[in-house]
């Protein structure tokens, strides 16, 4: 098996203004490197809202932290009539590392499908960012117990096309759409069920080798109490949090998932 370092990253959805942001950093950093984190163990990313990555950027450049830093969304497009959309190239600018891609509340509110998640990869690629791939199904697909025919069709659409150099690149973060926000929590079977197909599909589609290397992430509802039995799954590379990532001191516990008991 490939050596995947585990990715725990922050979501923080529309949420910290950009004072707030320097402070949520700053106390993360101070709490990681009081708990002495091997940033090259498990890596740590924050995803902040657009309006604070500059002040995110300037206090991890001048601190020189070994957190990074994405944003939530990216334009499919590099510039143009696009009011409201903001550019990868803008992004690269701001030095970010990973853009999430295909949240399932982009899907839920703005009706992005396949061919737009597919839009945005190429667009961020295009200026060297990472996507951060979201996929997951909603609640009547698996009472249906359809989630990995779902899941894998997300991903299928979203790749479609994408040469192998970017494919190894890739972040996906299965995100069951009943487990987010809502407390409910997928089993770490449930997890593993899925990102392992994930991880199974992407070897047809480029290669066992590939496959092994890309990190799938869970997200849903994730906390410090459930953290650990998640992450011994063994296709399960990392998690993609919400709610619990805008308090600092739980967060860092997440991050240190393997400090914690399964
Ligand atoms: O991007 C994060 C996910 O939507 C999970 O959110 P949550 O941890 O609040 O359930």
């Amino acid at each position: 098996m490939a050596d995947r370092t585990p990715l725990i990253v922050g979501n923080w959805k529309m949420n910290q203004d950009h004072h707030q942001a320097t402070h949520l950093v700053q106390k993360l950093a101070w709490t990681l490197k009081d708990a002495k984190h091997d940033f090259d163990s498990v890596e740590v990313a924050v995803l902040p809202p657009f309006t604070d990555l500059r002040s995110v950027q300037t206090l991890v450049d001048a601190d020189k932290l070994d957190i990074r830093y994405g944003a939530q969304d990216v334009s499919a497009h590099e510039s143009g009539a696009y009011t409201g959309e903001i550019s990868p190239v803008m992004l690269a600018k701001l030095g970010v590392t990973y853009v999430a891609i295909g949240h399932s509340e982009r899907r839920a509110y703005h009706g992005e499908d396949e061919a737009v998640t597919n839009a945005k990869i190429r667009s961020a690629f295009g200026q060297g960012i990472v996507p951060i791939l979201c996929v997951g199904e909603g609640l009547d697909v698996r009472k249906a117990g359809n989630q990995v025919e779902h899941t894998l069709a997300q991903v299928d659409g979203a790749l479609d096309g994408l040469g192998a150099e970017q494919a190894a690149q890739i972040v996906i973060a299965y995100e069951p759409v009943w487990a987010i926000g809502t407390g409910e929590v997928a089993t770490p079977e449930d997890a593993q069920e899925v990102c392992g197909a994930i991880r199974a599909r992407l070897a047809e589609l480029y290669g066992a080798e590939l496959a092994d290397g890309v990190r799938v992430l869970y997200g849903g509802s994730v906390k410090s109490g459930n953290v650990a039995a998640i992450m011994a799954q063994p296709d399960v590379d990392g998690a993609l949090v919400g709610g619990a990532c805008l308090d600092a001191e739980e967060f860092a516990k997440i991050v240190r998932f393997d400090s914690l008991s399964a």
